[in-house]
Order: structure tokens, then sequence, then C-alpha cells
């Protein structure tokens, strides 16, 4: 997770140095996509951040959360305990909904971690009201989410944070 997204396409560089002199990306005009997978990884957020980012611009903006919400929600996909509900099943069992679902939780990870509004989805007590969810099928999910934000390299304020909100919205979730 990077910061701004929006400035990652252009780190291609442009120099005219030599060309065929070395095999360098650079110097032979060729994107360097190891440099832009690096920015795209959490690991190399700047060390310093100013002081007043927000919570959406430390986890790398839209860049950053999408990437972490398209594993997290393969993992929920495919995780057992949150599909022992039949209800969310219904719905986490079929691969077509991945996508839109994807789109909705992350314009809500978007929202609730102080980026731009985006969110075009329910709220959370009615997202959540047909689907009797108990607290072992919140704490399952939960789970996947601190597991995914640690997998992707969030730090640990980060982390913690993020943490804080979901677990903020589990008298909404639950409702079994
Ligand atoms: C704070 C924790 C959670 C967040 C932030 C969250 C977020 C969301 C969002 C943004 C949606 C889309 C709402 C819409 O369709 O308008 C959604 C739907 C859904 N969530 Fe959650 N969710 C949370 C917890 C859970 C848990 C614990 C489960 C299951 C154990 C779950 C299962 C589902 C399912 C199955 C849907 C799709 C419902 C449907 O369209 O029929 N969610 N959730």
């Amino acid at each position: 997770m990077a910061r701004s997204g929006r400035r990652r396409g252009r780190s291609i560089v442009t120099t005219t140095d030599t060309p065929g002199a070395t095999s360098t990306p650079e110097q032979a005009h060729i994107p360097d996509t190891r440099r832009l997978a690096a920015e795209a990884d959490p690991a190399t957020a700047p060390e310093v951040q100013p002081e007043d980012a927000t919570l959406y611009e430390r986890l790398g903006g839209c860049y950053g959360i999408a990437g972490a919400v398209d594993i997290l929600v393969d993992r929920l996909f495919q995780n057992v305990k949150v599909n022992a509900n039949d209800m969310v099943h219904k719905h986490h069992g079929n691969p077509a909904n991945a996508a839109g679902y994807k789109w909705l939780v992350t314009s809500w990870s978007i929202e609730a971690a102080g980026g731009p509004r985006c969110y075009i989805g329910h709220d959370m007590d009615t997202a959540h009201e047909h689907l009797a969810i108990d607290t072992a099928g919140f704490d399952a999910v939960s789970k996947e989410i601190e597991a995914t934000l640690d997998f992707v390299g969030v730090p640990d304020q980060e982390l913690r944070e993020f943490m804080e909100i979901i677990e903020s919205y589990r008298s909404k979730v639950v409702q079994a």
C-alpha cells in the first residue's frame, strides 16, 4: 500500500541516456514493473507521513485499500467458519458476487478510513439484517481482516486503527 495511487502510473522513467548501453529498464525505456510493484507494497511506504495524514492516506489510498480488499474477499469467500452460516454462504458461495462485493467493501473502507465519499451500498444494519450473523461469524470475519492487513504489510498502528473501526460496527452486524 503505497501513498497516493494516482501518481503511480507516472513513475516510468523517460531518460534518454545512451539507449542500449545497459539493460536497465530506465535506459531501455521499458516501464519498470518491478518498481511499480514495489510502490504498491506497503513495506515501501514512506517512514514519515505528514502529521495530519488520514488513515485512508496511510493505508495507501484507493490502490492500497482495493489491493487489500481484493485478497480479503477471496479469503472470505473460501473461509469455512464464515461460510458455516447458510445465508452468508448463499452470497459468498457464488463467485459471481466477488467483483461487486469487492467494490462495495473497498468503497465502504475508503469512507470509513476518512477518504472521499464513494460508498453506494446499504448501511451496516440493513446490509446484514437478513443474515443472522452471530458472534462467531463476526469474529471469523474480523480475524480474516486482521490477517489480510498483516499479510499485505500494513503497519501495526494503521492495522490497530482500522480494526478499531471494524470492532465499532460489531453491534450493527451481529444480529443473531
Ligand atoms: C464490520 C464488519 C463488516 C463490514 C465492514 C462489512 C461490510 C459489508 C458491505 C460494505 C456489504 C455490502 C452492503 C450492500 O450490499 O449494500 C456487506 C454485505 C455482506 N456482508 Fe458484510 N461486513 C462486515 C461483517 C460481516 C460479517 C461478520 C459477515 C458474515 C459472517 C458478513 C457477510 C456479508 C454478506 C453475506 C453480505 C452480502 C449480503 C447480500 O447482499 O445479501 N459481513 N458487508
